[in-house]
């Protein structure tokens, strides 16, 4: 069974189609990089995987079901920005998802706020903006989910702690899942992920084994990345 399954997705914003019969498949237990220069649609397509974008046309299914309740419970998404009150503490952040999530693991939690040097105490207005993806990253691995979308989830980090925060993912990630993380900072996340999904004019460009595409083009993904959108 496929993990993602999506067919001929319309979406349009007053008139301007973002994504276009968009069609996408991806094996589970992978890690996949969602990529594209910004506007391309990489957020849209995770919301719309997420359950919360809803006025799209087409079909998108999530291990076999079609966009609702269940596969709500399936998905442990993470947004562009950390949406919680400014005041709460990483700590209560950890309380809150343990209250709105049945599949929560709060000592995973607390264990991946260790290995990013986040104290607990520490409250969300206190926190640089690479501080608060670690937050988040800490927050969506440790749901017990199938899919986990992470959209931009090393934006804020300076390049010194985004090794940091990139092998926190590897290491809070559950093999057996899969994950997407979209991301136009190409270079940062090539060493983790398996697959690579580049998207341009609505439609997926490529959807490839990243090793499989290394090959082909004889250069690495940062490489193929500015050849193929030109940049
Ligand atoms: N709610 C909305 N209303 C109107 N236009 C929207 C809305 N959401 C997205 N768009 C437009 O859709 C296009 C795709 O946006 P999206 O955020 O999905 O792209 P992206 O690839 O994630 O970009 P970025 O890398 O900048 O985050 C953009 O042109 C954006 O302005």
């Amino acid at each position: 069974m496929k993990a993602v399954e999506c067919k001929k997705i319309d979406i349009d914003y007053r008139g301007k189609y973002v994504l276009d019969k968009l069609d996408l498949s991806l094996e589970p237990g992978h890690i996949v990089g969602l990529m594209g220069p910004n506007g391309v649609g990489k957020t849209t397509l995770l919301r719309i995987l997420a359950g919360l974008e809803m006025s799209y046309k087409g079909e998108v299914e999530i291990f076999g079901e079609a966009i609702g309740k269940i596969t709500k419970n399936m998905v442990s998404y993470q947004p562009d920005h950390l949406p919680l009150p400014k005041d709460l503490t990483a700590e209560a952040c950890v309380d809150l998802y343990g209250h709105f999530f049945d599949d929560f693991d709060r000592e995973k939690a607390f264990y991946m706020l260790k290995s990013f040097d986040l104290e607990p105490s520490r409250r969300i207005r206190e926190m640089s903006k690479g501080m608060q993806d670690k937050l988040q990253v800490a927050l969506t691995l440790s749901r017990k989910a199938r899919l986990y979308l992470m959209d931009e989830p090393i934006g804020g980090v300076d390049p010194l702690a985004r090794k940091n925060v990139i092998d926190g993912i590897l290491d809070g990630f559950d093999t057996e899942a899969t994950l997407i993380i979209s991301t136009h900072m190409v270079e940062a996340i090539e060493p983790i992920i398996d697959t690579a999904v580049f998207l341009k004019e609505g439609k997926v460009l490529l959807n490839e084994d990243v090793e499989a595409l290394r090959g082909r083009y004889g250069k690495d993904l940062e490489a193929i990345f500015r050849e193929v959108y030109d940049v």
